[in-house]
């Protein structure tokens, strides 16, 4: 397949996903865009990065392949839930922007095809559909996803949540699909990494054992008092 070139330059690599959580320390645009530069200086071959301000700065400071993603609301659909967060993704500088692409209904009654058709009208953006199951991602194909990931499994009704990767999906819907899959959700250590591209991901994203301390810090002082 010929893929463009945001995409193409994922193959066989490393995303970097750059994300604090409401309320801590980490949270700042400046402080994320340190850290996407150190993911670059580690050998990642793109970022992930969420909320406007994060992608922007990470735009202007980091010259690689930017997935990005707006959370908001509190309903079960969340990751850039609707067709406005998404064009306002694109807007900040995202070079694919990632969307729930999941069966479930989106809080502003699009479906996830005619999303995805408006959004590429408008800006020309590619999407990845963040999916939980093999059903979401074919759905999320046949809507006009260019990428689609394993962010949502564990996330939703579909998957129990393991404590590492979904490699038995990874497998499943990278067999299945043809189109890149990102392996994404609890990769945890470069084993799992590696068992991942080996199950047939196009490339792995890492967040949380990379990205963030306070989670990190907590497995380690699990570890010595238990
Ligand atoms: C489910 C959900 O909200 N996932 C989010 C999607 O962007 C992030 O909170 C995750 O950190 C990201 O998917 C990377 O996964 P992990 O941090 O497990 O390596």
């Amino acid at each position: 397949m010929t893929l463009p070139a945001p995409l193409a330059a994922l193959a066989g690599g490393l995303v970097v996903s750059c994300q604090a959580y409401p309320g801590e320390p980490m949270r700042s645009p400046e402080t994320m865009a340190q850290v996407a530069q150190s993911a670059l200086i580690g050998g990642a071959v793109g970022i992930r990065a969420q909320g406007l301000g994060d992608i922007a700065l990470i735009r202007e400071r980091v010259d690689l392949p930017l997935i990005g993603l707006w959370k908001a609301g509190d309903a079960d659909v969340f990751i850039t839930p609707t067709l406005s967060h998404a064009i306002g993704v694109h807007a900040a500088g995202a070079d694919i922007v990632a969307l729930d692409g999941t069966r479930r209904e989106r809080p502003d009654g699009l479906s996830l095809a005619e999303t995805i058709r408006r959004l590429k009208d408008r800006t020309g953006a590619l999407v990845m559909a963040d999916t939980g199951s093999l059903d979401d991602a074919l759905a999320a194909v046949e809507a006009g996803a260019d990428c689609v990931g394993t962010t949502l499994a564990g996330y939703t009704s579909d998957r129990p949540k393991l404590a590492g990767p979904d490699i038995e999906l990874i497998g499943l819907i990278s067999a299945a699909v043809g189109v890149p899959v990102l392996a994404e959700g609890r990769i945890h250590t470069p084993a799992q990494a590696a068992e991942a591209i080996a199950a047939g991901a196009f490339s792995v994203v890492v967040g949380t054992a990379i990205t963030h301390p306070a989670s990190i810090t907590s497995w380690f002082a699990t570890a010595v008092h238990g």
